[in-house]
């Protein structure tokens, strides 16, 4: 069985009827962060220039980030070991996590290790006007206009899905807006038709957008022409393919 299949199976096994945001109430027990983060280096902050460490505030966002554990994991992970003396984090790094399902941000907060660094609210990213006006008030708290880093891992899918291809493409216009560097994990277009077919099997009614979707194909293509072209944003790198064959690229502000 291929890769892509067991995720497909996997995720077919969760009620996806249930979860039509992909807010899989136990989304890590099928994808665990470590699928992500084995292929992020540990050093990714300072190799793009921001330390921590030397008392400078690093802001990251985390976009859907469901219950939190590959928020917090990424936080663990990118953290300035040199500079920490304990496992509670001295550094400046901060990270704001949002998800649209309340539930699994209650979660998220019962269980954050680090709340004094790391802040979780219920927000939906298709919500323009309260999205941009929160982003905002947590950036100004901090005296920033822009995340140093926002990352969004396996959202894209479910926005575009749910919402069609406007919503898809002002989704990466809003994150480069507010992003000096944007870690972008997008769904390829085959999980998209498992997405679509698991909602038939279970009499439901297709996703509203699927079949009038204009964009589609080369998922991660078309989101990195948009970022290029309409956004000011360049491919930086690729940290390679998960186990589940998406890309992870890394897109910084020109
Ligand atoms: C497949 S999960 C991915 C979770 C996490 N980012 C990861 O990759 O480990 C997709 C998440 O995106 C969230 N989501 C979908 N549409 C959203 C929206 N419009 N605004 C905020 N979150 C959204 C879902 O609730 C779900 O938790």
């Amino acid at each position: 069985m291929e890769a892509h299949d067991a995720h497909v199976n996997s995720e077919e096994s969760e009620n996806p009827g249930a979860a039509p945001y992909g807010n899989f109430i136990n989304y890590y027990t099928f994808n665990p962060p470590e699928n992500r983060l084995s292929l992020i280096p540990e050093a990714l902050l300072q190799n793009i220039g921001f330390t921590s460490g030397d008392g400078e505030r690093v802001l990251m966002l985390d976009v859907g980030c469901n219950s939190g554990d590959l928020s917090v994991a990424l936080y663990k992970h990118l953290l300035n070991k040199e500079a920490c003396t304990s496992d509670s984090p001295r550094q400046e790094l901060y990270m704001l996590g949002f998800d649209l399902d309340q539930d699994l941000i209650l979660r998220a907060q019962t269980s954050n290790p680090f709340p004094q660094n790391i802040q979780f609210i219920p927000l939906d990213i298709t919500d323009d006007t309260e999205s941009r006006a929160v982003l905002q008030a947590f950036l100004g708290k901090f005296g920033c206009s822009r995340f140093h880093l926002s990352t969004c891992f396996a959202v894209t899918m479910w926005v575009h899905l749910n919402h069609g291809d406007a919503a898809f493409l002002s989704l990466l216009s809003r994150l480069a807006s507010h992003s000096e560097y944007l870690l972008l994990e997008a769904q390829p277009w085959k999980c998209y038709r498992s997405a679509a077919r698991r909602l038939r099997k279970l009499g439901r009614s297709d996703f509203d957008h699927f079949k009038a979707l204009k964009i589609r194909g080369d998922m991660a293509a078309h989101a990195r022409e948009h970022l290029e072209k309409q956004c000011s944003m360049e491919l930086v790198q690729c940290f390679g393919n998960t186990s589940w064959d998406r890309s992870l690229l890394l897109f910084r502000r020109q």
